[in-house]
């Protein structure tokens, strides 16, 4: 099928506090091009500076999760090229989380294949939630290729070793159930309700403080291979912040007034 000019290859939808990216190029399994990425980029800059968005969630048009890189356009033009070059310097792939994440925490909605790019974006986004049809999988050695997304550093620090080694030394795809078992996602939803399911989730994350939802995740992040002695430092200073916060104030007297609170995000 011809790609629809017409249509963004990945689409920024602003929902209450949620911002909704969805991956558009469902001819092809929304396999990755450099245009999809670049509006990538551009919507985790918006989540960033956006005070009004307290969440993102990331998922494909079609059914579809993401096919990974697009390896016709890479049959034609190799990326070791443009690394060579120095076009590209892939220690830093913004568009994939390698060498940035956000500042809100990110839900992937996964429906049908994430494969290769696919599962290495996936082990960027926070809370995982996949149709029970979905199937994961890192395949880049299946090309020849080296999972340049971050697969090899990350995934054996999210899913047991053995099962990280299996799943990038063979390529092999596994299911939703699967995925589920080891650690990787961790919600099983029926088939089309994944978003339908993030969005939920969004809503309970963005109705909390949004001062004390970002430090948390940032203190996960930061904090994150650190000997526990050496990590609490990094927590204190971070949990100060959220106890000077005005909303450090809001929750406790909405509680006391049997109120809901309504955080400001100072
Ligand atoms: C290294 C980083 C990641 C690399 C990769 O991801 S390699 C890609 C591996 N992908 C796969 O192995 C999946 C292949 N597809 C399938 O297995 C199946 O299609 C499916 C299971 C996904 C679906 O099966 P299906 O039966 O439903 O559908 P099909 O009939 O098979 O397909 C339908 C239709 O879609 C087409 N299709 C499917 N997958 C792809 C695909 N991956 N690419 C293209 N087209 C696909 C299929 O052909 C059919 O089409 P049709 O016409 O109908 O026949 C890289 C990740 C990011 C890279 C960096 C990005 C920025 C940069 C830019 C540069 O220029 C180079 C440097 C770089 C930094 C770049 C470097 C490498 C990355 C980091």
């Amino acid at each position: 099928m011809s790609e629809n000019p017409r249509e963004p290859e990945c689409l920024v939808e602003k929902r209450g506090h949620t911002l909704v990216v969805t991956l558009n190029r469902p001819q092809a399994r929304n396999a990755l091009s450099t245009e999809m990425m670049r509006i990538m980029v551009e919507a985790w800059d918006r989540v960033d500076s956006d005070d009004d968005i307290r969440v993102a969630v990331l998922t494909g048009a079609g059914g579809y999760f993401c096919a990974g890189a697009d390896l016709k356009a890479m049959s034609r033009q190799a990326p070791g090229d443009s690394f060579e070059s120095g076009e590209f310097d892939p220690t830093h792939l913004p568009a994939l989380l390698k060498g940035r994440r956000l500042s809100k925490p990110l839900i992937a909605a996964v429906e049908g294949p994430a494969i290769a790019g696919g599962t290495e974006i996936l082990q960027g986004t926070d809370i995982r939630v996949a149709g029970e049809s979905a199937r994961f999988g890192v395949a880049e050695a299946r090309w020849g290729l080296f999972p340049m997304g971050g697969s090899a550093v990350r995934l054996v620090r999210q899913i047991p070793y053995t099962i990280a080694a299996d799943m990038l030394l063979t390529g092999r795809q596994v299911s939703a159930q699967e995925a589920l078992s080891y650690g990787l996602i961790g919600y099983v939803v029926p088939d089309g309700t994944a978003l339908e399911k993030a969005l939920e989730i969004a809503e309970r994350i963005a109705a909390n403080g949004p001062v004390a939802v970002q430090n948390i995740l940032r203190t996960i992040r930061d904090t994150e291979g650190m000997h526990e002695m050496d990590a609490f430092p990094v927590e204190t200073a971070l949990g100060k912040k959220v106890f000077a916060s005005d909303d450090a104030k809001i929750g406790p007297t909405a509680f006391a007034n049997k109120e809901k609170p309504v955080f400001t995000g100072r």
